[in-house]
Order: structure tokens, then C-alpha cells, then sequence
């Protein structure tokens, strides 16, 4: 495998470059066993350190795409390779995948600590490990302390960081999110957002993530992948160059602003490809 050959920085974190691709999605497209033609073949390399975010009117095939990459889903045409090879890949030393849902999907009777540990019991993680790694994960998303409770005892926010940390336990080098936050309210939202920023810039973490909010893309990308629908495609690409921090100040920013406005043109545009019928993205 290539290895490091130079770095750049974004985000203040440094994405180094010329390393082999994490995904790469080569005219790989998705019809259902139904006749649905839910993706026409779609190109799309995801590098590491990125944070590249998928966005689009409702049915544009962003959950699909996301599928394919997760492995879950296979394409009915064209290929994907993770690391430069095929799925099995992504067993072969220190690369994981993990996939973080829209619902936060725990076992209502068992303790947080047991949720967050169930990946790494199937992977058959001798205990100590597992709770070791487990209690690193749940401080990180600021659930230390916590481990003992059921989930019925947490909050929305809360239970969707525990599936954050059932996710980080893993110590994953990609993670895939399906509009993660998509059902919480927007001051738990922003603050999640922020929270994952920071996790994504300290590690060497890729993200591929999912999200119907314009403010959301712009604040947490690197690249956002605008789609469009009937059928499924992408229909342009925005680079979010923004060298500084991502913070409440840059939120307020004309930068962060104007970056919007951008992305809004741009799913305009899509949703008009798209025949205007549907809509679902919201600021
Ligand atoms: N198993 C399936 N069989 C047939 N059609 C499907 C199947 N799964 C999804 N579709 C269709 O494929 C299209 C793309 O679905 P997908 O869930 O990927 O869109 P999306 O962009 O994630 O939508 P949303 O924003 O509403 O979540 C939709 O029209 C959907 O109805």
C-alpha cells in the first residue's frame, strides 16, 4: 500500500495525501429487484481524512449510495474497492468500518456499557479490552459515568452518543452516517455536530455522512456531493474550504453564510433535474 508522502491542512487537521483511496466507487449504480432504477452509475473516490457529506431531495438515492458503501447493499453494476481493494479489505490490519444509524438502535434491556461493547463481544474482543476500549469510547462523547444506565433512562442526544461510541469502540478508520441526528432538535443537534467535528479532527477518521440540512453540510464537510433524483445521480460537487476552525463563530461567519447560499443554488438545481416534485432539505 502507498504510504504518506505528503500532508495538507484543513479544518486544522492535517489530511495527508497521496495515500490510496478509502472508497472508490466506480460506475456502480443500483437498480432494485423490483425494476427500480434507484442510482444511475455513480463515480465518487472518498481520500482519507475527508469528510464528505451526501445531501438531496428525498429519493435521490443518498441512503442507497451509502448502502453500496457500507457493503450491505451490493451494486447492481460497476465496482467499489475499499483501501484499493475488495470488502475483506477492510479486515486486514487496523482498518474498520463502522456504521452509525438516523435511530440510535440499542438493546432497550441491556446497560449502556453493554450496548456500546456488543461489536466488540461479536468480534470475540477478550473483556478487559472490550471494557477498556468501551469506557475510553463513552468519555469521549461525554457519556462517562453513564455506562450503568439503561437507555430509557437518557436522552435522545444521549442515546445517540452512545451509538457514536458503540461506533468509536471500535476504533473504525471510516465511519458512515445515516443522517445520525436527523430526529434531534437543532441546539442538541449543533452540538453533536461540533462533538463529531472534534472527534473526526483528532483522529484518522474518514467520514462519509448523510444529512437533509444545508447548515449541517456546510458546517461539518470537507466536500459535500449534491444529488439528484428520478433517478438517483449526483449532480454537482462543492469543495467547503474553510482552513479555520469550525466553531459557533463560524457558523455566524459571512463565509459560512455565503457557503450556504452556494450549497442552496446547488440543491435548487438538483431538485429542478429532479422534476420538483420531491423535497425533504431543509436550511
Ligand atoms: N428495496 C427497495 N426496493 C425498491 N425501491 C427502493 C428500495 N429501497 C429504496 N428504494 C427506492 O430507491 C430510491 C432511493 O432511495 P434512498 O432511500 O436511497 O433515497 P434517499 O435519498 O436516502 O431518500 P430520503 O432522503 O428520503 O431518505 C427511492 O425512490 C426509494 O423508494
Amino acid at each position: 500500500m502507498p504510504q504518506t508522502v505528503a500532508a495538507t491542512t484543513i479544518v486544522g487537521k492535517e489530511i495527508p495525501v497521496k495515500r490510496v483511496p478509502v472508497i472508490e466507487v466506480k460506475a456502480a449504480e443500483k437498480t432494485f429487484p423490483n425494476g427500480f432504477r434507484a442510482l444511475e452509475p455513480v463515480d465518487l473516490t472518498l481520500k482519507p481524512g475527508e469528510f464528505l457529506t451526501l445531501i438531496g431531495p428525498s429519493g435521490c438515492g443518498k441512503s442507497t449510495l451509502l448502502g453500496m458503501m457500507t457493503n450491505l447493499l451490493p451494486a447492481s453494476k460497476g465496482k467499489l474497492s475499499w483501501w484499493g481493494g475488495g470488502f475483506e479489505q477492510t479486515g486486514t490490519p487496523g482498518k474498520t468500518l463502522s456504521i452509525v444509524f438516523q435511530d440510535a438502535t440499542l438493546m432497550p434491556w441491556a446497560t449502556i456499557e453493554t450496548n456500546a461493547r456488543l461489536p466488540l463481544d461479536l468480534a470475540g474482543v477478550p473483556r478487559p479490552q472490550a471494557q477498556e476500549r468501551v469506557q475510553a469510547a463513552l468519555a469521549k462523547v461525554g457519556l462517562a459515568g453513564f455506562g450503568g444506565q439503561l437507555p430509557r433512562q437518557l436522552s435522545g442526544g444521549m442515546r445517540m452518543r452512545v451509538s457514536i461510541a458503540r461506533a468509536l469502540a471500535t476504533e473504525p478508520d471510516l465511519l458512515l452516517m445515516d443522517e445520525p441526528f436527523g430526529a434531534l432538535d437543532e441546539f442538541t443537534r449543533n452540538k453533536l455536530d461540533a462533538d463529531l467535528l472534534e472527534l473526526w479532527r483528532e483522529r484518522d477518521l474518514s467520514i462519509v455522512f448523510v444529512t437533509h440540512s444545508i447548515y449541517e453540510a456546510v458546517f461539518l464537510s470537507t466536500r459535500v456531493v449534491v444529488m439528484a433524483a428520478r433517478p438517483g445521480r449526483i449532480s454537482s460537487i462543492i469543495d467547503i474550504d474553510v482552513p479555520g476552525p469550525r466553531d459557533e463563530e463560524f457558523r455566524g461567519s459571512p463565509r459560512f453564510a455565503a457557503l450556504c447560499a452556494e450549497l442552496s443554488r446547488a440543491l435548487h438545481l438538483a431538485s429542478e433535474e429532479s422534476g420538483n416534485v420531491s423535497g425533504g432539505t431543509k436550511p
